[in-house]
């Protein structure tokens, strides 16, 4: 089901000796949601922010924290995060041993802490893998780059997935936010995953780059539900 489109503003690619004059600017101009992105370097060949930062990031953010975890051994490293309340946690579906019930586990996990769950595929990733778990998910995060780096081009063909998943979803009588993730600015690629049912844009470069932040958050909402109309 469609949905106003929501903004989500990568913090990978804001400034990060200013980043709470960053969040606010994001703030102001209409984001829904700070996505920010946890990097191991192992998981992912790269490096971001921990827990010390999502702490400090929902101390001051007046908007819900969406926080994707790009890390190996979620289950070990999730009371960590949970205890600072994110709004939504994203564990990878290829960083947990589904065969010892690890999906279920870190999904349990997340609701026990009182906070949103999402499952994140990397863009090699069957999306029927969701099909036992889509009743249990308050989004799932469709990755329409290989995670790592801001800044990279859309897989074409991610859009086909996030209509998998929206239908997988109408099959189950659920309804779960679909989130994309990567290339995504005022683009054909937002128009795509807009079009195939993607309730939340994640941007980053689209949105931080831009000399007027609250004018790229408009944008590119507004190229987004004016694909979800068809025009
Ligand atoms: O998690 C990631 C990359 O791993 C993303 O959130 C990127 O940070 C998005 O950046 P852009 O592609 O929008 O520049």
């Amino acid at each position: 089901m469609f949905t106003e489109p929501k903004i989500a503003p990568s913090i990978l690619s804001a400034d990060f000796m200013n980043m709470e004059k960053d969040i606010r600017e994001i703030e102001e101009g209409g984001a829904a949601f700070i996505h920010v992105d946890v990097m191991d370097g192992h998981f992912v060949p790269n490096l971001t922010l921990g827990v010390p930062f999502v702490a400090g990031l929902k101390r001051i953010a007046n908007i819900p924290l969406d926080v994707h975890l790009m890390i190996s051994n979620p289950l070990e490293q999730l009371p960590w995060y949970l205890e600072h309340q994110p709004d939504f946690v994203t564990v990878h579906f290829e960083s947990l041993d589904e065969a010892a019930g690890e999906v279920d586990k870190a999904v349990d996990m997340i609701h026990d802490a009182g906070c949103k769950a999402a499952i994140a595929l990397k863009p090699d990733c069957d999306v029927e893998v969701l099909r036992p778990y889509i009743s249990k998910l308050e989004m799932v995060l469709i990755m329409s780059v290989y995670p790592g780096f801001s800044g990279q081009s859309y897989i074409e063909g991610s859009d086909q997935r996030v209509a998998a998943v929206a239908a997988m979803a109408r099959e189950a009588g659920v309804d779960p936010l679909i989130e994309v993730d990567g290339g995504l600015s005022v683009n054909d690629p937002t128009r795509l995953v807009a079009a195939a049912g993607a309730d939340v844009l994640v941007a980053g470069s689209g949105c931080f780059k831009a000399a007027d932040r609250g004018a790229a958050i408009q944008a590119i909402k507004a190229t987004a539900a004016k694909a979800q109309q068809g025009a």
